[in-house]
């Protein structure tokens, strides 16, 4: 990073779409120094309202379901009709290992070296919440950029692909022929957040399997999503969309069939956002969701990082190890060793 930095010219390089301007932008919103989250802030101020013209999709599936593969291909497909396609990542285990799993340039070999389209890495910012935060930050620059599809792609691990949701308008699941018990190990939580699931490598002799799975798969979501919008209270949103029901589908990365019917129903779905007049109200929504996960994760930190609170946790810790504490009178006291200071 130069050490003046010049926000005029990056944010017209940005709106001219200059690819060294985008990157030196993305290199200054995932920065953490206080100088720099400052100048960002003002950058990310002038972008914005040139920002949300992309469509937003996330993009979900344990390792080895074909992510890269298919991105690579969904990308292609997508520059070959004349959109510019942008890849973020939201990959949590980055900052623990120190390496991301996901959005490594060498995994989608044609995005890569496409003009139409931008490949970042997820940032290793620590905390899920700060990756999430340099990716929604990012996504401004990409559509100010001129953007006009950003796909997110995420690693099912913890709460990353609520996370990722919590950013996009439509949710796509890739997952593999299972079928019986193991749609079981699917988890849950993703099935009530899938816009779009799509059963993926249903190629050469796993394509009668692949279509089986994808039947199985679209009965236990029967069975499964009614329950989910019943479960919801009144006055709460739901966890699915009211008027839609997530398809099932095949394809094949590889070989890049069902690519086509994948894209046009995540198109179909923002389309029932936007007629029902719910995409503006969910990306508002995600907009006042974002400001508190900020206020949590900034709270917690300096909680954690609180001296009484270092000084008093193991203690407190221990009593309620060896059942001399409650659970409740130990979390009241580190509340209050906070909030003494
Ligand atoms: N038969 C078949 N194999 C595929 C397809 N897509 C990917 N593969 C293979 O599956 C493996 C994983 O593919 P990737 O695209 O790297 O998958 P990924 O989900 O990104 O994997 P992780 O990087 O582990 O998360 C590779 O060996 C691919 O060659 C497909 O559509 N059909």
């Amino acid at each position: 990073m130069p050490r003046t930095i010049d926000l005029d010219s990056y944010a017209k390089g940005v709106l001219e779409g200059s690819r060294a301007h985008i990157a030196r932008a993305i290199t200054l919103v995932e920065s953490r120094r206080a100088d720099h989250r400052e100048l960002a802030q003002q950058l990310l101020t002038t972008l914005l309202p040139h920002s949300g013209g992309a469509r937003r999709v996330g993009i979900s599936g344990v390792p080895g379901v074909g992510k890269s593969t298919f991105i690579d291909a969904l990308g292609t497909l997508l520059t070959e009709r004349g959109h510019r396609v942008a890849v973020l990542a939201v990959d949590p285990s980055s900052s623990r290992t120190g390496g991301s799993i996901l959005g490594d340039k060498t995994r989608m070999e044609r995005l890569a070296v496409n003009p139409a389209a931008f490949v970042r890495p997820s940032p290793t910012a620590g905390t899920l919440g700060g990756v999430a935060k340099a990716t929604r930050e990012t996504m401004i620059v990409m559509e100010a950029a001129g953007y006009d599809v950003v796909l997110v792609e995420t690693v099912g691990v913890g709460q990353s692909e609520a996370t990722v949701a919590q950013m996009v308008d439509s949710f796509l699941l890739l997952t593999l022929a299972r079928t019986g018990d193991q749609l079981q190990g699917i988890k849950k939580g993703v099935l009530e957040i899938a816009d779009v699931l799509a059963v993926n490598k249903a190629d050469g002799p796993h394509e009668r399997d692949a279509r089986s799975a994808a039947r199985e798969l679209a009965g236990a979501l029967r069975l499964m999503r009614p329950q989910a919008l019943g479960s919801a209270r009144a006055g709460e949103t739901p966890l699915t969309d009211t008027a839609w029901t997530p398809p099932v589908l095949t394809c094949s990365g590889r070989e890049g069939s069902g690519l086509d019917e994948v894209w046009e129903r995540l198109e179909r779905h923002r389309a029932v956002l936007e007629s029902t007049g719910e995409l503006t109200a969910k990306r508002r929504d995600q907009q006042v969701e974002w400001v508190w996960s900020m206020v949590r994760d900034d709270l917690l930190s300096r909680l954690e990082q609180h001296q009484d609170v270092r000084r008093l946790a193991p203690l407190l810790e221990e009593r309620v190890r060896e059942g001399s504490l409650t659970a409740t009178l130990a979390a009241q006291r580190i509340v209050e060793a906070f909030g003494l200071r």
